[in-house]
């Protein structure tokens, strides 16, 4: 059974500071570039019309535009430009932590739930296991469950930055939520919102407490509609059409980041997760019906040489563990040590 669950509470051991948990890498490759969000002198790559707004709108508010920068506006942030095969990249999945429905047993889907109290607990939680793992893009869903757990983690990361949801909904909204003093660009996360990574549409059985679904229609057909590929509930998606939406948003807008040297954190759902494990672990459509995500665990994938693979569920910092780290990672965490010294 190929599970992610939450592992067993290790004592909190502190290892001896000189103890190295990695051995450094031979090739004396560097730290993971920490190519943060690129903001550029602004340049609104759209029609003429906006620009002239834009730039009244900056003569209007005495903004001088040498002191601004602000990334291109582009939908997607910056064109990905594909980095040196050896450079290394990680990937972290984050189910979001319990909702006030996963609570309740009830079908959530796409309906918009927050989180309950343990489900905060459990985002902050995930954030001290990924604090070491370099961060410099987080995609999540449009729903809140998925974006508090991103950013309840971050709170957590020791590199502090500030994650910034980008908004996209036309030239304007793009330039000034990306306005940013050249300092504060090099602060920021950016947190790109989708709704591809939404959870799968639970059709009629949203709202439907999970015990007495499967009381009224049986536990197999409810184990079918939860957990096969390609049989939907009524009125819902099937995993295969979310999977459909959802890889398809992975393979365009996620993997050529992470191929182009971005480290990216996706806090999603348990079928858009799954959907994306079943793509980078090849699982078959019958594997799949086996997977299982927990709230709040963090997932590890470290892309190299134009492969993604999956690395295990990184512990928190200070628990003695197995770490499913690289060298790289390694650097990156001694990075951090020395800047907190
Ligand atoms: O949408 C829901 O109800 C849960 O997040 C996932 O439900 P499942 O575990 O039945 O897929």
């Amino acid at each position: 059974m190929h599970v992610f669950r939450s592992e067993q509470r290790m004592t909190q051991l502190r290892p001896p500071k000189n103890v190295r948990h990695w051995p450094h890498s031979r090739d004396g490759v560097g730290v993971i570039p920490n190519s943060t969000f690129n903001a550029h002198a602004l340049r609104i790559n759209s029609s003429k019309a906006s620009e002239t707004s834009i730039f009244h709108f900056f003569r209007k508010n005495k903004i001088n535009l040498n002191s601004v920068t602000c990334a291109k506006s582009s939908s997607a942030p910056d064109e990905p430009k594909k980095s040196p095969k050896s450079s290394e990249t990680a990937l972290i999945l984050i189910r979001h932590g319990e909702s006030l429905w996963n609570q309740k047993n009830l079908f959530t889907g796409c309906v918009d739930v927050p989180l309950s109290r343990r489900g905060v607990d459990e985002a902050i939680e995930a954030g001290r296991r990924i604090s070491n793992i370099p961060i410099d893009m987080i995609y999540t869903s449009s729903l809140i469950r998925a974006q508090m757990t991103a950013m309840l983690a971050m709170t957590k990361h020791r590199k502090k930055k500030v994650p910034i949801v980008v908004h996209k909904e036309d030239d304007r909204s793009i330039a000034w939520s990306r306005i940013f003093s050249e300092q504060t660009s090099s602060e920021v996360i950016p947190v790109v919102t989708a709704w591809q990574l939404n959870e799968r549409m639970y059709g009629e059985l949203q709202g439907l407490n999970k015990k007495e679904t499967a009381e009224k229609y049986g536990k197999k057909k409810v184990h079918e509609w939860r957990r096969s590929y390609d049989i939907p509930p009524p009125n819902g998606e099937s995993l295969a059409m979310c999977a459909e939406r959802a890889v398809a948003y992975f393979k365009d807008q996620i993997e050529p980041q992470l191929l182009a040297g971005k480290n990216i954190l996706i806090a999603a759902h348990g079928n858009s997760l799954r959907s994306i494990i079943m793509h980078l672990d090849k699982l078959t459509s019958q594997e799949v019906i086996d997977l299982e995500l927990s709230t709040g665990i963090p997932m590890l994938y470290i892309a190299k040489g134009g492969k993604i693979s999956r690395r295990g569920s990184p512990t928190c910092p200070r628990t003695v563990g197995v770490y499913a780290y690289t060298s790289n990672l390694a650097r990156y965490r001694e990075l951090l040590e020395n800047m907190e010294e």
